[in-house]
């Protein structure tokens, strides 16, 4: 069967963090009516993971096409990706763009230009994208529209006269929207007698039909009971089920070029699968793959290890099938005296980090344990060899250390004027070197700092959030290696060194750093039947030591009487508490032990 598809329309929905992205999305499938009717309390349709609507912020891009019948009375299939703000997810929007001819940039009536908006509109520029400016949230009093054209015209260097004024509240100009994408973005260029290429953007596992590929037809037709293969990997499958994305998987039998779906093939090796690979037809292949995507870069290295070494098989499945739904997971096999087998793996920033942990615990029921995390640091050995290390335990000896590097970014932050004294102070006490300051109106300042990765990536955004009121924003990128003064420091418990906690630390910090790990650390180790040392050391000399005295928790204590189902509940939930903490030496240390000494240093300082 034939399709036109010059009524296709792909796009996505590019902002800075909350602008509004995914309630502009819902706007769209509730006007669609596509079956769907919301209660009061649920939130985006299609922020479908628990993480995502717990916090309120988009993770995953999510695709979804829906019909419009437009002004000239024509029904036209708009395929929609909603991408997510947060600066660690970028290389999810940076997919999807990749999937699209058009994109919405939106911005926020009321906080106007920030820094995301200006990395995702690079991102789409680059792709060659049709830009829509977008001004959201206009329903707000203290929206700002004549500010926001100005910004568009001065700061984006965008078409005011393209823009559209939408409140993704109530619903106000949305239809106009609907009209601007059918007039303005281009419809796909292809052709359907061309042989296959279709770009695999994504892949997610269902328990029932296995591996499913998200995909965008380049060229030619997909059909069911063709014969395909991933081009990367070299494996053939026979497609058993084609379709697109609307509030589930609907079936289509076929997709055409231009056209945003998914396949089910029966893969069984899910290595067979990779986001950037080409599918194409066995019997009609294409010459060469399409261009795929860059290769994701992580910054920040930590190792998972399950809390029960028997679950080591289980956590491999699992980061095995979760790396099919997060392309930019980068993992390979570790293992540690204190913790056994696990991974070292990469992560694009700790929120990265913090969602890889709890998907893990969430979709697959694992107790895991992550040790500190680290940057990846460059050492240049006296013996003239040169070393890209990311781990604490495989840091050599100073001895034989001549100097160390570690990375450096371009952080751009941009404030309203009052904010900037404040966060000069933090960018300083970061390490920063100030390399531009420029008033973007007599409003807004955009500050150029070159700061050390490692001190951006464990409180600096919360502590500039909170700083400014939430008025900053912040992107960055890293942009090289500086020479700096690199130490291990170890944590002891009751004399056994916990490798899992050992940091590379800037000397300058180490103190402060030591003494802030065992303070926290009394927090969160449960007193024990005898009294337990927690000490920092920096090669022989201890620089901070903290004591947890002895004590025996009798949960029961309280339940005077003899309610004894309240009292075996109470033992059951002890137990349950048990099975998250990691024996070290002789001492328990419970799961979040490990992750709460890597927390904000905000209190502390
Ligand atoms: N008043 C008003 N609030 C809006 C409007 N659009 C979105 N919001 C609110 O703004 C907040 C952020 O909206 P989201 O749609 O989650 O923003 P997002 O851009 O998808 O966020 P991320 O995916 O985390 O980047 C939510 O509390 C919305 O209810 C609007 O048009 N008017």
């Amino acid at each position: 069967m034939s399709k036109d598809s010059s009524l296709t329309r792909n796009f996505c929905i590019i902002a800075h963090i909350d602008h509004g992205k995914s309630t502009l999305a819902d706007r769209f499938i509730e006007k669609a009516k596509l079956g769907v009717t919301r209660g009061p309390a649920q939130s985006q349709i299609l922020d479908n993971m628990d993480i995502e609507r717990e916090r309120g912020i988009t993770i995953k891009s999510q695709a979804v096409t829906i019909p419009y019948t437009a002004k000239d009375g024509k029904t036209y299939e708009l395929n929609l990706v909603d991408t997510p703000g947060h600066v660690d997810f970028s290389y999810e929007v940076s997919r999807a763009i990749s999937s699209c001819e058009g994109a919405l940039l939106l911005v926020d009536a009321s906080q106007g230009v920030e820094a995301q908006t200006i990395a995702n509109l690079y991102m789409a520029v680059e792709h060659n994208l049709t830009v829509i400016p977008v001004i959201n949230k206009i329903d707000l009093a203290s929206a700002d529209i004549p500010a926001c054209l100005h910004q568009i015209d001065h700061d984006l260097g965008l078409d005011t006269d393209l823009t559209v004024q939408v409140s993704a509240k109530t619903g106000v100009g949305v239809d106009e929207l609907f009209e601007s994408i059918v007039t303005n973005i281009e419809p796909p260029q292809g052709s359907d007698a061309a042989p296959l290429q279709a770009l695999i953007f994504d892949s997610h596992y269902d328990a029932y039909r296995g591996v499913i590929v998200h995909c965008r037809v380049v060229e030619g037709v997909m059909k069911v009971g063709d014969e395909i293969t991933f081009m990367h990997s070299d494996a053939s499958y026979k497609l058993e089920e084609v379709g697109i994305f609307q509030l589930g998987l609907v079936k289509t039998g076929e997709l055409h070029y231009g056209d945003v779906g998914y396949c089910v093939a029966g893969v069984k090796t899910i290595s067979d699968i990779r986001v950037g690979d080409t599918i194409t037809s066995v019997i009609n292949p294409a010459k060469s793959p399409l261009p795929g995507f860059k290769d994701v870069k992580p910054v920040v290295f930590s190792s998972i290890y399950p809390v029960d070494t028997n679950d080591y098989e289980e956590l491999n499945d699992a980061i095995e099938r979760l790396k099919l739904n997060d392309a930019s997971l980068i993992y390979e096999k570790d293992s540690s005296a204190a913790l056994g087998f696990g991974f070292r793996c990469g992560f694009l920033g700790m929120l990265h980090l913090e969602v890889v942990q709890e998907r893990i615990e969430r979709e697959f029921n694992l107790s895991i344990v992550f040790t500190s995390p680290s940057v990846s640091y460059i050492v240049h050995m006296r013996n003239g060899d040169v070393l890209h290390i990311d781990n604490p335990l495989t840091y050599p000896e100073p001895m034989q250390v001549e100097y160390a590097e570690e990375p450096y970014i371009r952080a751009n932050v941009i404030t309203p004027t009052q904010y900037v004294g404040p966060i000069i102070t933090l960018c300083m006490e970061k390490r920063g070197v100030q390399t531009g300051m420029n008033y973007l109106d007599e409003k807004r300042v955009e500050l150029v700092y070159d700061m050390p990765l490692a001190e951006v990536l464990f409180d600096f955004y919360d502590r500039l959030k909170s700083i400014s009121r939430g008025y900053a924003s912040f992107d960055y990128e890293v942009n090289g290696y500086k020479k700096t003064d690199l130490v291990r420091m170890d944590i002891l418990v009751n004399g056994e060194p916990v490798d899992a906690l050992s940091q590379l630390v800037f000397r300058g910090n180490s103190q402060k750093r030591g003494r802030q790990v065992c303070s926290r650390l009394v927090g969160e180790i449960p007193r024990q039947q005898f009294k337990i040392a927690i000490q920092a050391a920096i090669g022989g000399t201890i620089v901070s030591r903290e004591t947890i005295n002895a004590y025996r928790k009798d949960v029961t204590a309280k339940c005077y009487g003899g309610d004894i189902g309240r009292k075996r509940k109470l033992l059951d939930k002890q137990k349950e508490g048990k099975k998250r903490m990691k024996m070290v030496g002789n001492v328990e240390i419970p799961q979040g032990a490990f992750l709460a000494v890597l927390k904000s240093d905000e209190t502390s300082s």
